[in-house]
Parts: C-alpha cells; sequence; structure tokens
C-alpha cells in the first residue's frame, strides 16, 4: 500500500517538474504574464539611480510606490501615477524603465500599453466612442493580464472627460463585470503644472536652498489642485481627482545645465564612443535657457540632445 503511495508522490512530482519546465520553455520563446513575479526592487533603484539625472523626488517616489504595491498580496485598487514637469524631463523615459522592471520586453511587451492622445483620441467630437473603445480595450488586455500596465501620455492634450471612463477600474472594486483590475498600474504623463513645479524651484533657488531639499510634500498639494483647476491638463475637474484615485502625483524638476551634460555623456557612452568633454560642453551649451535672467533650466531639458549630438 505504502508503494503505492510512494508511486503517486513520485508520479505527481515528475508531471510537476515536467509542467514547471514546460511552463518555462514557453515563457522563454513566448511572453508570459507573470502575475505573481515579484519586483526586483534593487534592480529598479539601480536603473533610476543610474540612468535618470536630476529627479530625486521622481526616483524615491516612483521607487516606493512600485515595491509597496507590488509586495503587497492584497492591494485593494490599480496603482495610479500621474507624472508631471516640463518637456525632455525624463517621463517618457521613466515610464519605459518602469515598464522594463515589471515585463521584460518593456514597451514592446504584449502587457504595456501605450496611448498618446494626439494620436489615439484626436477629434473632439469623438469623445464617446473613444471612452466606449478604451473601456473595452483596458477591460480586455486586464483579463487577458492582471498585471498590465497603461501609460497614457500628452494627458495635457487630451479632450476633458475622456480619462473618467476609466475610473470604475482605478476605484477600490474587487471586480468590475467579472474582472479584477487591482493589479494593474495606471501611469499618466502630463505638461501640466510644469509652470507650478519650475515656480518652486525657482524659489528654492533664489532662496539658496539646495534643489536635493525640494520633498514630495513641497509639490504634490499645488500640483493635484493646479491640475485639477486647469482646463487643459487632462484631468480638469476629474473624478479621478475627486475620489482620490490617483495614488501620487509625482514632479519632474527643470534639468539644469550640470544635468544637460550629464545626459549628453549617457548618450556618448550609450553610442560606445569615448567621453569627450569638449563635446559635452559645447553640445550643453547650445542649448537655450530660462528664466531669461538667471538661465538656470534648460527650456526642452534633455530632448534635443540626442539629435544635437549628432552634429558633432
Ligand atoms: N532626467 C533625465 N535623466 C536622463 N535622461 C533624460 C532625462 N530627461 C530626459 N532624458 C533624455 O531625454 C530623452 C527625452 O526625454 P523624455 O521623452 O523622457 O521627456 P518627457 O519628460 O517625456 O518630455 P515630453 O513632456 O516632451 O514628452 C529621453 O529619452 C532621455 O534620453
Amino acid at each position: 500500500f505504502e508503494l503505492i503511495s510512494v508511486g503517486i508522490a513520485i508520479g505527481a512530482a515528475s508531471l510537476l517538474t515536467t509542467y514547471l519546465s514546460y511552463t518555462d520553455i514557453y515563457c522563454h520563446f513566448s511572453e508570459c504574464c507573470r502575475e505573481e513575479q515579484p519586483l526586483n526592487a534593487s534592480a529598479l533603484k539601480l536603473d533610476l539611480e543610474e540612468k535618470l539625472f536630476g529627479q530625486h523626488v521622481a526616483t524615491e517616489v516612483i521607487l516606493k510606490a512600485l515595491t509597496g504595491f507590488k509586495n503587497n498580496k492584497n492591494v485593494k485598487k490599480p496603482l495610479t501615477l500621474s507624472l508631471h514637469g516640463w518637456a525632455g524631463t525624463g517621463k517618457n523615459f521613466v515610464s519605459q524603465i518602469v515598464a522594463e522592471n515589471l515585463h521584460p520586453k518593456g514597451l514592446k511587451s504584449n502587457f504595456v500599453h501605450l496611448f498618446v492622445s494626439t494620436l489615439h483620441f484626436p477629434h473632439e467630437q469623438k469623445i464617446k466612442l473613444y471612452q466606449d473603445e478604451l473601456q473595452k480595450w483596458i477591460r480586455g488586455n486586464v483579463s487577458a493580464c492582471a498585471s498590465s500596465v497603461f501609460i497614457f501620455d500628452e494627458m495635457d492634450k487630451l479632450h476633458p472627460g475622456i480619462i473618467d471612463a476609466i475610473k470604475p477600474f482605478l476605484d477600490y472594486y474587487e471586480q468590475v463585470d467579472g474582472v479584477s483590475y487591482r493589479k494593474a498600474i495606471f501611469i499618466f504623463l502630463s505638461n501640466a503644472g510644469g509652470d507650478l513645479i519650475t515656480k518652486t524651484a525657482l524659489d528654492f533657488w533664489r532662496a539658496g536652498r539646495k534643489r536635493e531639499d525640494i520633498q514630495l510634500k513641497d509639490l504634490e498639494p499645488v500640483l493635484s489642485v493646479g491640475v485639477f483647476n486647469n482646463k487643459h491638463s487632462g484631468l480638469w475637474r476629474s473624478g479621478l481627482i475627486d475620489r482620490n484615485l490617483i495614488d501620487y502625483f509625482i514632479p519632474f524638476l527643470p534639468l539644469e545645465y550640470r544635468h544637460v551634460k550629464m545626459c549628453v555623456r549617457a548618450e556618448m557612452r550609450a553610442r560606445g564612443s569615448a567621453i569627450d568633454e569638449d563635446i559635452v560642453t559645447r553640445v550643453a551649451e547650445e542649448m537655450t535657457f530660462f528664466p531669461k535672467d538667471e538661465k538656470i533650466y534648460s527650456d526642452k531639458g534633455c530632448k534635443t540632445v540626442q539629435s544635437r549630438l549628432d552634429f558633432h
């Protein structure tokens, strides 16, 4: 009798290993949604600290928000991050880093979805249609992979109201029509609030205080109110803010001359070229800086660094 149960145990164990190795092999060749895969927090930390320049607030908040969310076995709602700041300060860049740390194929993953307002929702008269499609699209993708990531770029160009279509998915519901959205991540990117962030950064600078002393609490309240009252933020009077469904408003500070230089060096490294400090300085000096008198912050952040480097 004992022999039979030992036999069954061995059989079950070997079936399990075959199944495990089968899934491993399958997932090696075809992308799998590994919902329970924990986040490698130290890899994300290293990525952010090494690659993202001048954004100490964003780095800290994103790291905390993601590790907290992914380590919590009992999340009550999806994670919703709203990234704000001037052009070229790293919002898309960070979303890419986050996406890669959640799904190895990053933006190319079947489980990471990027919406660009001017591309996907261009016509104001089609708001209702966009809302229906967006709901269907998100429902379909979350049903296929609970830990899907949705990135909405150019939120400030999104017609007011469209985003409220996804409100039920962002709320504290266990399920909506049989689908649970609790493990999904929504990231909104916007230039709205960039002026408020710059003002705070300038106030610190003018008061002789260090940029690194700026904290989330100096900016988050101003940002959420500012965005709610801004007709061109995509979140104007949005129920998402009203209902406190956005977990973090994350400020991206305007980049200074020294950060632009760091971007040039990073780009040179990525191209496999030796770092030539003369070229670094020349590229950085070609950028334009504001405000008019102090000339502290780069107009385009690090955005045109790559193309400018081609000239040298
Ligand atoms: N803080 C930063 N640290 C390192 N590289 C940066 C940073 N900001 C921008 N870059 C570089 O500049 C490029 C453009 O930046 P990115 O697209 O992330 O800007 P953005 O904030 O999304 O701008 P926009 O609001 O105009 O969409 C990035 O791909 C990256 O190479």
